[in-house]
């Protein structure tokens, strides 16, 4: 199949596009999320006044008038327009913008319901954002704090039982046989896998936070992973010919493309705690958001209010995860970035030539992690593809080193099937790309070939 005849997400059928879960996202569940935020910047008025005296009242009053006319723009299926803020990557929306009008030709213009789902639900945050960038002095507010700070709080038990299972592995973690450190290892894999059904953007902002045992619920959830890669992720790890080539005891450094804050968060860095502490790896670089994105999706604040938090628990483990987390980052096993590219629209398999410096630096990895749905449908361009084309075809030529998918459905794109899988879900379960019930753990191992 040809990728020229792939279409994105939005549907040249407009009975079918009205059908998909693009149309429904952009026609109902943004809206709905845009109100949220409307409505959290409105309660926060007395505290914008507390701050900021009269001026984070005229700044909170102007931002919900920037983000009711967005709202507006999308209700009404308006053209999508250039950013007006001086962040440094309105240059590159603005350019990307242009491309995209290149792409639609002079008969349609870019609008909400006319281009691609992937770029306009990308773009709806990005203006988010301007709506307060414009308005100092509450530029730096995260309107999406309160949803990511609760949901760590609605876990708490889930987080609690996690941070005990990792110290009980932490004390001999390197007299493990190496059957015990693959089982810790794929228990730890699937809880980061798992960790992504919370997510705010799908539930628009309604509480999503784990309320089940993380470890115990793993054995039901186990059918519903459609594709299954644990053992090619752990031969990159530990296969004994990198060793032997490469004449190192273990691998340098392992790339987490983070997703979501929350209980989602925890799940990753205890999964890359037990990978440093069971020897299996020296560093973790941990890739999150440069603005508040997606509704609940990682800033460089919420990763330190989450060790601040653990740090601060009276629960023992909690506590002392939290201590050893801090400890890594100060120490440098742990790293983290936030390029712009990761807030941008692009497709993945763009990168090497819009962000050349990001990817020279996943080069470097020796795996990388794509935590979530919306990497996934970066990963593949959120193109109509066929289920059985395989993973590398979708990729495009993006790989800059061994990779995994982990990610819980949440879109209508899913690739690397077997022949009759696809067909046999969807009669089983006609939401299965989009309830949240079902996930992949896709590898993709780049040759000088792809
Ligand atoms: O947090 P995740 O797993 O990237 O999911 C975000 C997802 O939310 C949605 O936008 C739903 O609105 C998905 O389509 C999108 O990919």
């Amino acid at each position: 199949m040809e990728v020229e005849t792939m279409v994105n997400n939005v549907f040249s059928n407009p009975v079918e596009m009205k059908l998909s879960f693009a149309y429904l996202t952009i026609r109902d569940r943004m809206p709905t999320i845009l109100t949220k935020v409307i409505d959290t910047i409105h309660r926060n008025k007395n505290t914008f006044f507390e701050e900021y005296g009269e001026e984070g009242i005229e700044a909170e009053k102007n931002a919900i008038g920037l983000l009711s006319k967005l709202r507006n723009e999308l209700q009404t299926d308006k053209p999508v327009v250039e950013l007006k803020d001086d962040l440094k990557d309105s240059e590159a929306w603005n350019q990307y913008l242009q491309r995209q009008q290149k792409l639609q030709g002079d008969q349609e213009c870019v609008s909400w319901f006319s281009s691609p789902w992937l770029y306009v639900e990308c773009y709806m945050y990005r203006r988010i954002h301007e709506a307060l960038l414009l308005n100092p002095p509450i530029s730096e507010y995260d309107v999406f704090n309160e949803g990511k700070t609760q949901s760590f709080f609605d876990s708490q038990q889930a987080v609690m039982d996690l941070c005990t299972y990792l110290e009980g592995i932490r004390k001999n973690a390197k007299e493990l046989f190496q059957n015990q450190l693959f089982e810790h290892f794929s228990t730890l894999l699937q809880v980061s896998l798992w960790g992504n059904k919370c997510d705010l953007s799908i539930s628009a902002g309604e509480d999503n936070s784990q309320k089940s045992s993380p470890i115990e619920s793993l054995s039901s959830l186990h059918p519903f992973i459609l594709v299954d890669d644990t053992n090619a992720v752990w031969a990159t790890l530990t296969s004994a010919r990198r060793q032997e080539k490469l004449g190192k005891t273990k691998v340098d450094r392992v790339d987490i493309v983070l997703d979501n804050a929350g209980f989602e968060l925890v799940t990753d860095l205890v999964f890359a705690d037990f990978l440093v502490s069971s020897g299996l790896v020296r560093q973790i670089h941990f890739h999150g958001k440069s603005l508040p994105w997606f509704v609940s999706d990682v800033t460089a604040n919420d990763l330190q209010w989450i060790v601040r938090q653990a740090m601060a628990a009276n629960h023992r483990w909690l506590s002392k995860c939290g201590v050893q987390w801090q400890t890594y980052l100060k120490q440098g096993v742990w790293r983290y970035h936030d390029h712009p590219f990761w807030t941008q629209p692009h497709e993945f398999c763009d990168m090497a030539s819009d962000a050349p410096d990001l990817y020279a630096s996943l080069q470097e990895a020796d795996l990388v992690l794509f935590k979530g749905d919306l990497n996934y449908r970066k990963l593949t361009g959120d193109r109509d593809w066929e289920h059985v084309v395989d993973f590398n075809t979708a990729l495009r030529g993006f790989g800059p080193a061994p990779l995994c998918s982990l990610r819980t459905l949440k879109a209508n794109v899913q690739v690397g099937l077997q022949p009759g899988q696809a067909e046999k879900l969807t009669s089983r379960d006609p939401s299965w790309m989009t309830n949240g019930k079902y996930a992949v753990i896709q590898f993709h191992n780049p040759t000088p070939e792809d």
